[in-house]
């Protein structure tokens, strides 16, 4: 059976098939695959997930390999081999809030998609503070009044230049991580190698 990679759908799957085929695998199938979640190319089987998902599917040993951020790695902490870093997702964490804004004295709200990390941030303060726990478009909160600040991923810093917030602290810095599962590592060392050589040369050199 070929290999199962599981990518994580959206930004990094575009830029994982970006970086393949500069290796020079092919990614034809991969490109025109349309809604299909589940395809194959000469050498592997590709799934396409949820960042999340994908550390489940590995974790199950249902893919073998997966690419995914180190975001999701922090948050959820999948018992899978995380194995090396790759040369592109690369963005970090931040606390901001409102430019202006004082931090209220009472016990502080802080909307996140990440309430793991946000937790262990604020814990190891020892700020014991509210999450409020959001799936998306996080900075509308403190614009909202829902949340006094928020704890999300940032890269280019626009998202949150055009809704007016402010970085107030930066921490955890990330890009997509190979991972792989445990027991698929030891019995299909050989089958897998050559694409894990491939990916953390290539990825090394950049
Ligand atoms: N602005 C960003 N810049 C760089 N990398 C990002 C950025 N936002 C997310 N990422 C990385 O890309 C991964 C996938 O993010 P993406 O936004 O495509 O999916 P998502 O967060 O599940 O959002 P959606 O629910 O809209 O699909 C994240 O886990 C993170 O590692
Ligand atoms: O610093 P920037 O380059 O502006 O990128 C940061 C934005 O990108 C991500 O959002 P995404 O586009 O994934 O949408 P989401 O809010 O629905 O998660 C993240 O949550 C920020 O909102």
């Amino acid at each position: 059976m070929k290999p199962c990679i599981a990518l994580t759908k959206g930004r990094l799957e575009k830029q994982f098939l970006d970086f393949f085929a500069s290796l020079s695998f092919d990614i034809d199938p991969l490109v025109n695959k349309g809604r299909k979640l589940r395809v194959e190319t000469d050498d592997f089987q590709f799934i396409f997930a949820k960042g999340p998902d994908v550390t489940t599917y590995v974790e199950h040993g249902i893919a073998d390999l997966g690419i995914v951020g180190g975001d999701i790695l922090a948050e959820f902490q999948p018992d899978v081999y995380d194995l090396f870093p790759l040369p592109f997702g690369q963005c970090h964490m931040a606390v901001a809030t409102e430019a202006g804004k004082v931090w209220p004295d009472q016990k502080k709200k802080i909307a996140s998609k990440y309430t793991g990390i946000t937790k262990e941030f604020f814990r190891n303060k020892g700020e014991s503070v509210e999450i409020i726990k959001l799936e998306g478009s996080v900075e509308l909160a403190p614009i909202l009044g829902l949340a006094d600040g928020i704890v999300d991923i940032v890269e280019t810093g626009t998202t949150l230049k055009e809704n007016g917030l402010v970085v107030q602290e930066e921490f955890l810095y990330f890009s997509a991580r190979c991972i792989a599962n445990r027991s698929s590592l030891k019995i299909k060392r050989k089958q897998l190698a050559p694409i894990i050589e491939a990916l953390q040369q290539e990825g090394a050199l950049r």
